[in-house]
């Protein structure tokens, strides 16, 4: 706030901030903010219809299952075509990867820029119809060079935290490593407390609160899903970029996530992100298998 008045009319919105530092780099075309701000309205759209999907009929299934095998909810729907209308419409991408698309979504000629834009419209979409928080991943590369754009700056991880998040139903088909590190974090052989543990379902969230408290979540392969959930390109990637900005560690278990090299649109990997401390013991646990 600039004064202790109740309401700030000197706000820093995401729009103020992007038309600024647009403004400042040298040789800015103004496309990158075209794109940003196609996004934004993408997302201020997708963020009014879930808060009225209950009254609007939004909730439940659209009645298809996704190229990774998801059962496809209305708003995955919704939220997909609004972002790759607005992102059309912008004029600043040359083709688009969506978690909904099997292909790759080629932007028409005569509304192509310099971008690829990877995107999950809607993720933790099986909390739609709980009301938990879900929301919108993206990564922007340019053509060719395959660089991501920060979009917010100093926000810093804790170097450990005490919190562990994953799904642990599935701890019967988990490699003996992850199985042993949970113990140690439950059952800490040194005297420390044990860790708390949460786990929303939707990777934003619980992505969200890491960065916020430190900790780690996790997303590792088990015996049923032999690389994990998430998908590369437009959850893990993502995902992993904020985490390192902040000071953070994102690996598969045997790679940086950031290094392995896209084979697929939708390839999965096994996602381990969080406090480098937390990361790194993680790590210790893997390596004894190894
Ligand atoms: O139910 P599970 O197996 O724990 O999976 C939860 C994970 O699946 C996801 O919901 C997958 O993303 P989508 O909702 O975009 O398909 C993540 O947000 C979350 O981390
Ligand atoms: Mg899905
Ligand atoms: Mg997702
Ligand atoms: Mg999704």
């Amino acid at each position: 706030m600039s004064d202790q008045s109740a309401f700030d009319t000197d706000v820093w919105t995401l729009t103020r901030f992007v038309i600024e530092t647009g403004r400042q780099a040298k040789g800015a075309t103004g496309e990158l903010t075209q794109l940003i701000n196609a996004m934004l309205t993408a997302i201020k759209a997708i963020s009014s219809a879930v808060r009225k999907a209950g009254l609007a009929h939004l909730q439940g299934i659209a009645g298809s299952v996704n190229v990774t095998g998801d059962d496809v909810k209305k708003l995955d729907v919704l939220s997909n075509d609004l972002v790759i209308n607005m992102l059309r419409a912008s004029y600043s991408t040359c083709c688009m990867v969506s978690e909904e698309n099997k292909d790759l979504i080629v932007t028409p000629k005569d509304k192509r820029g310099k971008y690829v834009v990877c995107f999950d419209p809607l993720d933790g979409s099986s909390n739609i119809d709980c009301l938990a928080s879900i929301g919108t991943i993206f990564a922007i590369y340019k053509r060719a060079v395959g660089e991501f754009i920060l979009t917010e700056r100093n926000v810093r991880i804790k170097p450990k935290g005490k919190i562990y998040s994953l799904n642990e139903g599935y701890a019967k088909y988990f490699h003996p490593s992850i199985n042993e590190y949970l113990k140690h974090k439950k059952y800490p052989e040194d005297g420390s407390s044990p860790y708390g543990a949460r786990y929303v379902g939707s990777m934003v969230s619980d992505v969200h609160r890491t960065i916020a408290y430190g900790g780690i979540f996790m997303y590792p392969a088990n015996e049923k899903s032999p690389k994990g959930k998430l998908r590369l390109l437009y959850e893990c990637n993502p995902i992993a970029f904020l985490i390192e900005q902040a000071g953070g560690l994102a690996t598969t278990g045997t790679q940086r996530v950031l290094d392995v090299q896209p084979e697929a649109l939708h390839q999965r990997v096994p996602f381990v992100v969080g406090s480098p401390d937390d990361v790194n013991e993680y790590l210790s646990f893997v390596q004894k298998y190894s």
